[in-house]
């Protein structure tokens, strides 16, 4: 039998990936990329766009059988009753609803007579911040009322893409179709409206953020279940797709007691567990995975950046910056970066702004600087990790993963800081080869994803002994900001 192909989406912040692979051993066959554009407000079609520009990268998909995609979380896409954009998408590190998201939770408190972070935690598993979608739609509510009175439908950035792809979104001919938008119980869970633990959205929540009666005229992108098919489109079967982080736990194959750090625009621990979390100081997001379980993750707004920043500040290259970080002491000789360059969302500053504290005349150095961004970032990650051990998640290992997982120095420096050992897949798109696995899943029509044979290399493993007084110095600092 002729081999088949699947491809895997990966509609990030920054870019779109398509990796092509082969649907019974999972072996690489294509890969491409295009950039996304910068900013946190974004038209989608510019992902449309880049999603084409990939596809040409990545040989096309004439012979693929299936397709799934993985996308940036929680972005709010809103849709007149045509079916058009109403306005650019507010992505996930847009933080100008952070007062709404604040609102949210003293008005739900009200309502229910109790606290408000633990009553969103307890509905939908996670305590709003600006990150989230449903504090982006009271934004809207707020700041645009012309523009909310017109929403006849909300899509994630995954959603609005498979329905694009899908030829319901209109783009290949045929009329835009709103009651054909689908998503997945991993994004769902990342909205603010929906319950992962029941699988239900919340239409109060809905009409809390939009206004009351909202929930009757808005469609919401009908929830398919892991390994669904959304339909078979000029040959082309599509899977449900999933939040990025869930398909980079597919992409990885992540049992409990895996925790993946990716560091990408984002800085994110995650981790898979049976039971949902519902945590009301609001650290630990509870999400849902692709396959049925629970993803809770910790999430900062400053990773991968905090080295771009670092690198073009000291005017280095990103494999200059990691050897100037690893020729500086562990510690920096007390200089210490809390980099919240784009505010912070874990813990909850969005107006924050980073702080370089310490600065001496030995301290101030390109070395010196260069090893507190790498700490600084790392740190913001540990404290992730607390957050997640704290809510009774079992970590038996870290899997490292995102672009900045491509520097030697965070590598190195990561297992000193986490103090644990850290293992390091060999460098890859983690996301959209999840996705892929997905589009073998539902091609396949079994009950669980393909088990891929093609031979993975074995993770490097790197050790080191921990430096607890990087997080000391960086806790003292982190709380004056
Ligand atoms: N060798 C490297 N060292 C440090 N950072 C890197 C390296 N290569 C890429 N990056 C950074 O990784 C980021 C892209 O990673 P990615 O995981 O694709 O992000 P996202 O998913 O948010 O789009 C960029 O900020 C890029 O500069
Ligand atoms: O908001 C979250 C998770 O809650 C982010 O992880 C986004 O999903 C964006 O991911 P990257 O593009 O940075 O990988």
């Amino acid at each position: 039998m002729a081999r088949r192909l699947v491809a895997g989406v990966d509609s990030s912040t920054q870019s779109c990936k398509v990796v092509i692979r082969d649907a019974e051993t999972g072996a690489l066959v294509r890969f491409g990329s295009a950039a996304h554009p910068a900013g946190t407000e974004v038209d989608p079609a510019a992902w449309w766009e880049a999603f084409g520009a990939a596809v040409t990268a990545a040989g096309g998909l004439d012979d693929v059988s299936a397709l799934s995609v993985g996308g940036q979380q929680h972005g709010m896409v809103v849709l007149d009753a045509d079916g058009e954009v109403i306005r650019p998408a507010l992505l996930w590190n847009d933080t100008r609803s952070a007062g709404a998201a604040l609102d949210l939770v003293a008005e739900l408190g009200e309502a229910r007579g109790t606290d408000g972070a633990q009553a969103w935690a307890d509905a939908i598993g996670s305590v709003p911040v600006a990150s989230l979608t449903v504090t982006k739609l009271r934004w809207l509510a707020t700041h645009e009322p012309e523009n909310a009175a017109r929403v006849a439908a909300v899509a994630l950035p995954h959603d609005w893409l498979t329905w694009q792809i899908s030829g319901a979104g209109g783009t290949v001919g045929a009329a835009k179709d709103l009651s054909a938008l689908v998503t997945d119980r991993s994004d769902a869970s990342g909205t603010g409206y929906f319950s992962g633990a029941t699988g239900e959205y919340l239409p109060e929540l809905l009409d809390l953020a939009l206004g009351e009666g909202a929930s009757e005229r808005v469609t919401l992108p009908r929830v398919l279940a892991p390994g669904e098919a959304v339909g078979t489109f000029h040959g082309l079967t599509l899977g449900p797709g999933a939040g990025d982080n869930a398909a980079a736990a597919l992409g990885l194959g992540m049992v409990p007691g895996d925790v993946a750090i990716s560091i990408g625009t984002s800085g994110v621990v995650s981790a898979i567990t049976d039971r949902p979390s519902a945590d009301g100081s609001g650290l630990v997001a509870g999400f849902s995975d692709a396959t049925g379980a629970f993803l809770p993750l910790a999430c900062t707004l400053n990773a991968s950046r905090v080295l771009d920043g670092a690198a073009a500040m000291l005017g280095v290259d990103h494999a200059g910056l990691s050897a100037l970080a690893l020729s500086a002491p562990a510690g920096a000789d007390g200089l210490v970066l809390v980099p919240y360059l784009e505010g912070e969302r874990t813990p909850n500053r969005p107006d924050a702004t980073g702080t370089l504290h310490g600065v001496r005349l030995e301290t101030m150095t390109p070395a010196h600087l260069a090893r507190a961004a790498v700490e600084g970032m790392l740190c913001g990650l540990a404290d992730g990790l607390d957050a997640l051990r704290a809510q009774g998640v079992q970590v038996d290992r870290l899997l490292l993963i995102g672009g900045g997982a491509r520097s030697e120095a965070v590598r190195r420096i990561a297992p000193l800081v986490l103090g644990m050992p850290v293992e390091v897949p060999q460098p890859g798109e983690y996301v959209a080869d999840g996705a892929a696995r997905q589009a073998a899943w539902v091609l396949s029509g079994a009950q669980e994803p393909p088990v891929w044979s093609a031979a993975a290399p074995a993770n490097a493993v790197l050790d080191g002994d921990p430096t607890p007084v990087v997080r000391e110095q960086y806790a003292a600092v982190r709380d004056l900001v």
